[in-house]
Order: C-alpha cells, then structure tokens, then sequence
C-alpha cells in the first residue's frame, strides 16, 4: 500500500459560483487524481444576487467594483480560517477570480505570512492578473488558458505566467472553462504527482519524532501516543510530522484509514479517508466511509479509535461484499457435510427450484403490491424528508435497444453510442428522462390554467423527470463474470426499478447477435424469464457463497443473536437496509424469533425464495416489448402480453425518430401520444410524411403510442411514490414556488417522495426545497374527487386510494412567512 502521503489542495472557485459547483466542474480531475491530492474547497465571502433560475445564490471574492489588489482583508481571513481548519496546504488551484485569490495566497506564502508557509505551487485556470505585482519567490506554477477565452484574453493568462519562474503552461481551445480534455487532465496529474514527490517524501517518522516536534499540539501527541500503542504495527505515521498524517489499517493488507489532523484538531474535525486498492472495498467505499464519519466523537475530543473501531464493525457486519472476489476466509465448517448445497460451485444452481421458487415469490408479492405494505418505507435506505430521485435501470441482452430507448426517454442531445452489434455500451450512461403522472388539474378543473414546472398538462397527465441509467448488455452467465458480468450488476445497484428492454422482433439470438429477417427467430419469451434469473443467481450465489458464516451463528449458542443480523446484512449490499430483508424474510413465512434453529434446516429452496421474494421488492422490473415496429415482433407481443402482467409494446427508435424528426421542424409530436399526437409541417419532406404514415400504422394505430413513457411510468409506478402538490390556498390553488412565495399558475409545483412518507416529511421535504420556512404548524389536504378539505396529523401517512397513482393537493401553514 501507498506510503506516501496525498497532497492537500485549496481549490477556489471562480465568481458566480460556489464550492459545490465548481467541484462538480472540476470532478474528472478529482476523480483522476484522487489517489494523489485532495481537493478542499471553500466558499467566497460575498453572497452575490440570486440570477433568473438560480435556487441559491452564488459566490464571488471581491464586491462588485471593489479594486482586487493584495490588500484584501476579507479573503485573507477566509484563507486563514480554511489553512487551520482544512489545511495546511501544499498547494492553491483557482479558477478565473479563484485565480486572483490564488495569487493572493501565493504572495503571501512567499513572503513568509503565517498560516501560508505552506504553500508550494499553484495552478491558475483562466485567471486574470492582480493589478498590483505579486511575490512568487518559491512557488511552482502551472497555467491553463485558452485562445477561445473571451472573458480573460490569453495574453494576460501568459503576462501572469511570466511573473513566475518555471511556470508550466497548457493551452486548450474550450474557451473560459477549467478544460477537462483527457490530455489536460493527465498533464495537470503529473504536475500533481511531481509536487507530491518533491513535497512529500516516502518516508516514515516514528512516535518519538511526533513528540519531538514542536509545532504539534500535546493533545495531537497524546493522541498519537495512544493510537501507536494500540495498533502498533497497523499504524503508519508519516513524515514530515506536522500536520500529522497517519494510515491505520482496517482490513490486513487490503485496506488503511488514512487521518489528517489539521492544525486546530481536535477542536476542528480531522480528515479521514479510505485508501484500498481491493475492488470489494471500494465498491463499499462511500458507505464504509459514511458509517465511519458517523462514528465520530465530538470536537474537541479525539475521533480516531472511534473511526477505526466503527470501521472494523462495519467490516465484519459487511463482510459478504467487502470480500468478494477474494480467497475464502477459511471458515467454513470442518465437521459440514461435503455435498451440503452451500457448498456448491456458482455454476450449480438447480435451476427447477429457481423457478418454483420465482412462482411461489409471485404469489406472495404480486407486482407492484410492495409500496403499499407497511413495510414499503424500508425500501431503499433513509431519503425519508427529501424529495425522491428516482434512477430507473435499463437492463436486457445485448442490441435489445436500450440506448436506443435511453436516447428516446432522455431526450438526449450527445446521444448514447447505438449499433447493431453486441456491447456497443460499455460504461452506463446515465442523463435526465420523463415519465408521465396524472395531473390533478383535470378533476379539479383548472388544466387550462394550470403550468407544471415540467411541460404542461395534456390528457389528464403531466411530465416529471427522473434519471434513466443505461447499462452494458448482459449475457447468459454473467452473474458468473461473464460479458461484463459483475461490474455491469453493480452499476445497477444504485437503481430504484428496472425496465427489462426486450427485442420483441425475435431476430436476435440469446447473445444479441441480430440475425435480421432471415434469423430463425429467437423466443422473446425466454429472455423475460432469463434476466430476472440472471440477477437471481447473482445475489443467490453471493448470499449462498456466505452462507457457512449464517450457519456458524446459528449453530452456537453464544453467537445465535447474531445469525439474524449476519443473514440480513449479506444483502444490504444492494442498497437497502437490514429491516427491509427482516420483512422480507417474514413475508415467505418466517418468524424472526425462531431464526436460528429455522435456517439451520434451510433447504436450497428456502434460499432461493428469500431471494426472489427480496429481488421482487428491491427490483420491481416491468418489460419493455421493444422493436415493435417490425412485422415479427406483433405476434410475440400479443403472447407476452397475455403470459405477463408488466410488459409495455415498445417502439424506441419510432420515438427517437419523431423527437429527431421535431427537432428539425418537419413535425410536431406530442410526446406518449397516439396517432393524433403528431402534426406534420407544411415543407416536410416526402419521405418524412411516408415514414409518418407508416409509423401511425405500425406503431400508434396498434399499440396507441410508442410505449416509452408508459414502460418509463410503470417502472416508477411499481414503487408507489407519493405525488404532493404543494399550494398557498385551495381557493386559488396558487402553488408555493421557490423562496416560499406563491406563484400566479395553478399546481405549479409537483414533488416525488418516497411511499408512504409522513406529513412531516412532506413538511421536511418541502423545507429542504426551500419551498417553505419555519415549523410545521398545520397541514391540510384537499380531497381531490369531492373538494373537502381535511386537516391532517403531523404523523398521518400519505396513501393512495386504490391502484391509482397518490396525488395529494396540500397546503402546509408553518410559522414563518415566506422572505
Ligand atoms: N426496428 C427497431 N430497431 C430498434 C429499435 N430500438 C433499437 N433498435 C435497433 O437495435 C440495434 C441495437 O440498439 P442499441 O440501442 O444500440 O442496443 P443496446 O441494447 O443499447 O445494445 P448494447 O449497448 O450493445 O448492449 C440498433 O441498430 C437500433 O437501431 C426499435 O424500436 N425498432
Ligand atoms: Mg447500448
């Protein structure tokens, strides 16, 4: 593992923006570099005006007119404040006005001003020059600029580098950005490496050298002290010796917790970060590191023991994914039998139970019966008082069509890579899509005069937008690694439901080979049945692989309480929590209380119906019957239809041909219509109105739309959300808008949160949006159908009636008025 030390890099924004904003800019860098430096950023200190659309206001360093010159108190007190903080730091990155402020901070290092000693090199990104000439005695540079910079011409990007010695320069053609072009990036990660080299020496300092040095605090040195006598060996303490930085090893070879303590620690939190080269650990990473920042003590108390015992918890508790891929811990039972069917290889799963299994899982949690269990507010771990992002996974064999349908549903501009050929798709792709929900301005009376933020409202129904994510194709076998196997089941994980994306014209054979017309013609059927079991196998075989630690528990006494917690935690990999799987685990029959004695006679069956009853609730799939323009693909759809419960007849390349098609002005289409919903232009092409005309037949005449946003809206529907539309008063049923205030339309505003959330996390949620201000001091309801209006509790839930979508009209009285 690593021994030296990363770098610490003050990165500054550049005027009108924030620090969240221009990490985002910044975050192919960051992500490259990361092993190498990290990246700290700060806020400027003057709050600039809020812009048309902007929710919150953006930063600059300087008053509007004020001289940037080195006489810059307000900036050098922010500095200051970041160096004890966050700092010290080796280095100082900024961004046009960032730049200026760069320069500032280099100026004073290099004069030798306290905290700034530090600093040794900055890199000026499209900045401009203090008027005033500033000190670079001792500071490395490196400039980026660009001859298409027409904020900031080039030549004074150039007269800045010139007033450093050894300045480096790097020049783009991508105008007033902080260019991320590959080349760029990977000039500015050697100019990183080499200061973290030449700074920060691969050396080792030894607990005497902490005491030794004086500009270290003596609660930093007893700290220390401590940890070395604790961890011995585990513990690395790098050199130089202040800032204390230090690595402690959480997980044998594999994995280190790395601290930084800045110079106010511990009144001021320490750094902590996670440094493994195992893929197992850092699929784990964020949450490994969430759980360890929770573990903190309160400032002004040491933090480290905590953290690194939170951690090796956490490990324990998590092992099933951490590990996998690595050799066996060597736990399994000596005394078990050797045919026992945990022991299998993964290639041996009885594929008759599987489908019993599947049956019986069906007949336990129908489709789309999960989200109004009590239960439903399990699923998906803690977003409870925040609106909902839904993520919507696009799964299915190779050339099935899904980025064709994620080019369609997303509207996108760079489309994503689509060919006829298998594994066109490598990295996902993830972008901005629209579903349809029902709008409750057509009850109420009010469509006309009702604007949603999104689109408008047009046949009872309005468009809301969630994130649609594209991901590689999978292969027969890829829970066993292969295509791209396992990586491409992990891109997944982050998904709230999936769309199955099925070639419905059955050219195309079980590796998504496309044998065109001439094909012998692929049962589409089979693929139904193949992916849902493909991602059975997956976490069957990751569970079962395990299951010798759940048997070990429960075998032994003192270790029983502790079975329940192992066997739900081999699934909170998948982006759920632990109570979820507990009523999962209920839901095939099982008493939690019996546990240990009931798995220790678990067949391979009773697996494999927790599994797929767990798959049901974690990942609702509804199946897009797609390619349904081709003469084939009727016949299979009308069998899928009436064999499945979810499965929506597709056309993604007629609706990306149409939005094509509307872009560039020979027809207008109301997108999720039917035959009627498209308007050719008066100078439209020939070929445009045949290819119209032959898409009504096919497609809208047949199936009453292309099928996108329906298979989009189901796949979100399946999970329940709870639709509120916030207003100021039921007469008017003016919504709440941004800051509080009402605006003129009706039921502007729509906000998605998760099933069965309460009155007070619509409360929260809508506190979070800056939507409202204060407490919750009443909330009323306007029931829809009959116009009464109901008071509700704080911690009343909201459910839908029946299968219906739950739309809520609310208004939420808190006791503060909007600014
Ligand atoms: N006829 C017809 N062809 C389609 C439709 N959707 C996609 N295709 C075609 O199917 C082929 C494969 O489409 P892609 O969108 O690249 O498929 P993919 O599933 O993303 O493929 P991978 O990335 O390789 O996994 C392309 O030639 C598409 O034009 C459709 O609705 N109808
Ligand atoms: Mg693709």
């Amino acid at each position: 593992m690593a021994s030296r030390p990363k770098l610490r890099l003050l990165c500054l924004h550049g005027r009108c923006q924030t620090s969240a904003t221009f990490q985002g800019k910044i975050e192919r860098l960051i992500a490259k570099s990361a092993s190498c430096a990290d990246f700290v950023f700060v806020d400027g200190p003057v709050e600039l005006p809020l812009q048309h659309e902007e929710r919150v206001n953006t930063k600059g360093w300087w008053e509007e007119g004020e001289a940037r010159s080195l006489h810059a108190p307000r900036i050098r007190e922010v500095l200051s404040q970041a160096w004890s903080e966050l700092g010290p730091f080796e280095g100082v990155l900024g961004f046009s006005e960032g730049g200026l402020v760069a320069q500032l901070a280099c100026h004073w290092a290099s004069e030798g001003e306290s905290p700034f000693a530090s600093l040794r090199f900055g890199i000026f990104a499209a900045s401009p020059e203090l008027t005033e000439s500033c000190a670079t005695e001792g500071m490395k540079s490196l400039h980026m600029a660009s001859s298409k910079d027409t904020v900031v011409p080039l030549e004074e990007s150039k007269r800045l580098a010139a007033r450093f010695s050894n300045a480096e320069w790097l020049e783009h053609e991508a105008g007033h950005v902080f260019s991320q072009r590959s080349e760029d990036l990977r000039r500015l990660g050697e100019f990183l490496e080499l200061r973290r080299e030449q700074l920060l020496p691969e050396e080792l300092a030894s607990v005497e050298e902490v005491e030794a040095d004086d500009r270290l605090s003596q609660e930093q040195k007893d700290e220390v002290e401590a940890l070395a006598s604790i961890f011995m060996e585990e513990l690395t303490i790098f050199k130089p010796t202040c800032p204390v930085r230090l690595a402690v090893k959480v997980l044998h070879e594999r994995a280190s917790l790395r601290f930084f303590f800045p110079p106010l620690y511990p009144q001021v939190p320490c750094v902590c970060d996670l440094d493994s080269e195992d893929l197992g650990v850092q699929l784990r990473r964020r949450e490994l590191l969430e759980a360890v920042e929770a573990a903190r003590e309160p400032e002004g108390f040491p933090s480290v023991m905590a953290m690194v015992q939170e951690a090796q918890r956490w490990i324990e508790e998590h092992g099933v994914t951490i590990d996998q891929g690595l050799p066996s811990d060597g736990t399994a039972e000596e005394d078990e039998p050797a045919e026992a069917w945990w022991l299998c290889e993964d290639a041996q799963v009885d594929q008759e139970l599987l489908t019993q299994a599947e049956k019986k899982a069906a007949e336990l949690l129908p489709d789309g019966s999960s989200g109004s269990r009590s239960w439903a507010r399990q699923c998906g771990a803690g977003a409870y008082g925040k609106p909902w992002r839904f993520t919507v996974g696009l799964v299915g064999k190779p050339s099935a069509g899904k980025s064709t349908l994620f080019n369609a549903a997303t509207r996108c501009e760079k489309e994503a890579a689509m060919a006829p050929h298998p594994f066109t798709t490598i990295d996902p792709n993830v972008e901005p899509g629209w579903f349809a929900v029902p709008c409750p301005s057509v009850t109420l009376q009010c469509q006309d005069e009702c604007e949603p933020e999104h689109g408008r409202a047009d046949r009872g129904q309005r468009r809301f937008p969630l994130l649609v994510k594209d991901v590689a194709g999978l292969v027969p076998g890829a829970y066993l690694g292969y295509g791209r196997g396992n990586a491409f089941l992990n891109d997944l994980l982050d998904a709230d439901s999936l769309v199955h994306v099925v070639d419905a014209s059955g050219r195309s054979d079980a590796e998504g080979v496309d044998h065109g017309k001439a094909g012998k013609g692929h049962d589409p059927l089979k693929d139904v049945e193949w992916v849902r079991q493909e991602i059975h196998m997956w976490i069957f075989c990751n569970v079962r692989a395990k299951w010798h630690s759940v048997r070990k528990r429960a075998k032994f006494a003192p270790l029983q309480p502790l079975a329940a917690e192992r066997l739900f935690g081999l699934f909170t990999g998948y982006h759920c929590s632990q109570q979820l799987v507990a009523q999962v685990y209920e839901s095939t029959g099982h008493r939690i209380a019996t546990l240990p004695q009931d798995v220790l006679n678990w067949s391979e069956f009773d697996l494999h119906l927790l599994v797929a009853c767990f798959l049901r609730v974690r990942f609702p799939i509804v199946i897009a019957l797609n390619k349904a323009d081709t003469a084939e693909a009727q016949e299979h759809i009308v069998r899928a239809q009436a064999a499945l419960g979810n499965a929506v007849a597709v056309s993604a390349r007629s609706e990306l041909w149409l939005l094509q098609q509307q872009r560039k002005g020979h027809l207008t289409y109301l997108e999720g219509g039917g035959p009627q919903s498209i308007a050719i232009t008066e100078h439209a092409p020939e070929d445009v109105r045949d290819q119209v005309s032959q898409l009504r037949q096919k497609v809208l005449e047949v199936y009453g739309s292309t099928g996108v946003m329906e298979v989009l809206s189901r796949a979100v529907l399946q999970r329940s959300p709870v639709f509120c539309c916030p207003v100021s008063e039921f007469t008017t049923l003016q919504s709440l808008s941004s800051g509080g205030y009402s605006t003129k339309s009706k039921l502007v505003t729509m906000m998605m949160l998760r099933p069965l959330s309460t009155v007070e996390e619509v409360h929260a949620a809508l506190k979070n949006e800056k939507l409202v201000r204060g407490d919750l001091v009443r909330a009323e309801m306007l029931h829809i159908s009959t116009g009464q209006v109901s008071v509700l509790r704080r911690e009343e839930v909201l459910k839908p009636e029946g299968a219906q979508a739950a739309t809520f009209v609310l208004r939420i009285l808190t006791n503060k008025k909007a600014k």
